[in-house]
């Protein structure tokens, strides 16, 4: 549950961004990010970008209430079924996002040397629209944005501990997103996005 109203939208053209800081209590992200990060079945796939294959530089898991594949660079990811506390996140997620999704992609950056490079969230399975929803637990991290006709506007936005980004709209037609490496010496982050895979 929200803590306090404070959002942010973010003034980008072509977007829809809102970033929920407190979306979660610190207590409550405290709990969340050692529950996952012991119990999920994190998983370090090989993918492949531009005909080269190398291990993905973070850990990943899909959960679902469907049995939906989810493919994107090369990797076809099958979903575990929901557990208590994913489906206890979920609902709170679709309470403040008045959504409902279909699916979790959890992501785990061990440290600082983890990251996830520039892409769009626009495979086929998401539809044309797709609102994806992210909470962030653990280390913050810088989550990075260019335009896609001009690569030279960009915006960046901190995600911090318990907080809420949603993407909707056509903000995935005209953006790309990424989460760089970084040299300072941080713990893990756990990042769970929620979406809708048809
Ligand atoms: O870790 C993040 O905040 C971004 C994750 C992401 O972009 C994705 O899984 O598609
Ligand atoms: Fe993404």
């Amino acid at each position: 549950m929200e803590l306090f109203e404070t959002k942010l939208i973010l003034d980008l053209p072509d977007a829809n961004i809102v970033y929920h800081p407190s979306f979660l209590s610190h207590e409550r992200a405290n709990q969340y990010y050692q529950t996952l990060g012991e119990t999920i079945p994190w998983q370090q796939d090989q993918i492949t970008v531009f005909g080269k294959t190398h291990p993905q530089p973070r850990l990943t898991a899909l959960y679902a209430d469907n049995d939906k594949t989810y493919s994107y660079s090369g990797i076809t990811m099958k979903p575990h079924g929901f557990t208590p506390v994913l489906h206890q996140i979920k609902k709170e997620v679709e309470q403040l996002t008045q959504n409902t999704f279909t699916s979790c992609l959890l992501n785990f950056y061990r440290d600082g040397k983890d990251s996830n490079g520039w892409h769009s969230d626009d495979e086929k399975e998401l539809g044309t629209n797709p609102l994806i929803a992210s909470v962030s637990l653990g280390a913050e991290r810088f989550f990075h944005l260019r335009n896609k006709a001009d690569k030279r506007i960009k915006s960046k936005i901190l995600l911090q501990h318990g907080s809420l980004l949603i993407m909707k709209g056509a903000t995935q037609h005209y953006w790309q997103h990424q989460l760089p490496k970084t040299s300072k010496k941080i713990g893990g982050r756990i990042n769970l996005t929620f979406r809708v895979i048809q």
